[in-house]
């Protein structure tokens, strides 16, 4: 390996007078955080619209993943999974659970209090009062597509009352991509 292979995607630092690799294209927490929320959604089998949500403590510890799904034991392969329907019985919404209730659910920790919540789309109103009853105090969202919608002006209403501070995430990186055929399995680092 030559020495621009050596030092591609890394800088050099001086560790007491030796010189010393320095990787730089390692995603922030943030990115990494956004980035599972959107790796869970893609576990959903909702057709039209696929949501994750990933719970992290105050010490960067993720404590709990979800995405919108249909309940445990309710086949999503016999529930509708459809929207505009005749009935309300036979479409998608009395049914599916919402990806922030199932990330705060899914906890792997004695509780989610003063926690962050990473979504890819604005929390409606039934997740906004989980959140806020579980004591998450952050949210950061994606996308606020439905910025318009009573769901979530209440939202925005109940999170401005208690205090939980929102804001939109903007990526760094355009894309975040693991390819499989890219690694080099015998030193598990991208092939050069
Ligand atoms: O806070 C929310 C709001 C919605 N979802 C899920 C519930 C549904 O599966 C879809 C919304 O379906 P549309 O076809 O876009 O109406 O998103 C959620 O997980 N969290
Ligand atoms: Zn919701």
């Amino acid at each position: 390996m030559d020495l621009a292979e050596m030092t591609a995607n890394m800088s050099l630092q001086n560790v007491n007078g030796k010189l010393q690799k320095k990787r730089e294209d390692y995603i922030d927490w943030r990115e990494y955080f956004m980035a599972m929320a959107f790796l869970a959604a893609k576990r959903s089998k909702d057709p039209s619209s696929q949501v994750g949500a990933c719970v992290v403590n105050k010490e960067n510890k993720i404590v709990g993943i979800g995405y919108n799904g249909m309940p445990l034991g309710c086949d999503d392969e016999v529930f509708p999974w459809g929207k505009n329907t005749p009935s309300p019985l036979d479409s998608k919404y009395l049914y599916v659970c919402h990806a922030e209730m199932n990330a705060i659910l899914n906890k792997n920790a004695a509780d989610v209090k003063d926690c962050s919540i990473y979504v890819g789309l604005f929390p409606c109103n039934e997740c906004a009062k989980i959140i806020i009853q579980s004591g998450i105090k952050e949210v950061i969202y994606l996308s606020d597509k439905h910025a318009h919608k009573p769901e979530t002006v209440a939202s925005k209403r109940m999170f401005d009352a208690v205090g939980v501070k929102y804001w939109q995430f903007t990526p760094k990186n355009e894309k975040i991509e693991i390819n499989f055929s890219d690694i080099d399995w015998n030193n598990m680092s991208p092939r050069k």
